[in-house]
């Protein structure tokens, strides 16, 4: 059987060590959070992170839109969260309102405020490799810091991510790229038969498509790592997308839903909003 890939107690002390350096800073970092609130996912993820942000002595402030608001709307709000230098870190929980181009509005965060790194400034930096302090997505390096705290190294393995947004797959692919693992990037697009001869091969398989047990066990490698993003809600009960139950005696390592890598990029987000602040403390 697999070894499971334990997110929540890694968040666990990832959050009490994060917690003690907030206090020893003396630092007041204060994330914003700009969300749906009829979006049942986005009020509950955005409580989630509320409280855990607690815990560790941030302080947030929730901005709440409403469904009919526009894109230039936000960006105004945006904009005065940029002004605004007691705020020290700035979320927009995705998806906003149909009208809303969540990209836009990511890349209208001051990069140094930007906290889930998804704005362009800090996206590039990272497709870059480049040098320096830059804040990547909660999600996917959450995702590299579990690989790391259980010694899987990317470098020279075949990696395989399913999913190609923002705020998971480009990013996923990115980092794995820069860990030198040679990756390859699939999507809605990907012939089916191409996307099973891939995943056959694949030392790593890092999936958030947002559909329930999409990969199976008997599709992937013998002693393949794997790494479910999705998060869906199947008879009232958190599913990845991977059939955990086929696939855990084949894979070396796995994570499981919940409990893997949801309280990973929880914890991921505050670590960034602390280091933005002191970052911005340091100016
Ligand atoms: N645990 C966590 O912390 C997080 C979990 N999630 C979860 O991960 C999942 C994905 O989220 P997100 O990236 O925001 O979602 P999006 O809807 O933005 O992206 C879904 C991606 O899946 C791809 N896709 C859809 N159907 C298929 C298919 N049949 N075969 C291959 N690829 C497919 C899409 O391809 P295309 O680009 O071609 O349309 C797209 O790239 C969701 O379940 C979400 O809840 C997301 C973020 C954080
Ligand atoms: N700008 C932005 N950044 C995000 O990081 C972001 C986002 N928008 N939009 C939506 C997705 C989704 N997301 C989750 C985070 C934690 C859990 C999580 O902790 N889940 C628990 C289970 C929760 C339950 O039981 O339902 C777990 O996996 O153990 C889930 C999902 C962040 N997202």
């Amino acid at each position: 059987m697999g070894t499971i890939l334990d997110g929540r107690a890694l968040s666990k002390d990832l959050k009490l060590a994060l917690g003690d350096k907030v206090q020893e800073s003396g630092l007041e970092p204060k994330l914003a959070v700009v969300f749906d609130p009829t979006n049942d996912g986005s009020r509950l993820y955005v409580g989630m992170k509320q409280r855990a942000a607690a815990k560790v002595g941030i302080a947030t402030e929730d901005i709440a839109v409403d469904p009919d608001v526009t894109t230039e709307a936000v960006l105004k709000i945006v904009a005065d969260l940029n002004a605004d230098d007691t705020v020290t870190g700035i979320l927009v929980q995705a998806p906003l309102p149909e009208a809303v181009n969540d990209q836009e509005i990511f890349s209208a965060i001051a990069p140094a405020k930007d906290v889930d790194g998804l704005g362009a400034y800090n996206q590039g930096m990272l497709f870059g490799d480049q040098q320096g302090e830059y804040a990547v997505a909660a999600t996917p390096q959450g995702v590299m810091t579990m690989l790391a705290h259980y010694d899987i190294n990317p470098y020279g393995k075949k990696a395989v991510v399913v999913g190609r947004s923002q705020l998971f797959g480009r990013p996923m692919a990115a980092l794995l790229n820069n860990a030198d693992a040679t990756v390859t990037l699939a999507h809605r697009y990907t012939p089916r038969e191409m996307l099973l001869a891939e995943l056959k091969d694949a030392d790593i398989v890092v999936v958030g498509v947002g559909i329930p047990n999409f990969i199976t066990g008997d599709q992937i490698k013998d002693g393949a790592v794997l790494v479910d993003v999705g998060m869906n809600v199947v008879d009232g009960k958190a599913t990845g997308d991977i059939d955990f139950d086929s696939a855990v005696d084949k894979a070396s390592f796995i994570t499981p839903v919940p409990g893997g890598v949801g309280p990973m990029t929880i914890a991921t987000l505050l670590e960034n909003t602390y280091q933005a602040a002191l970052n911005q403390n340091k100016q």
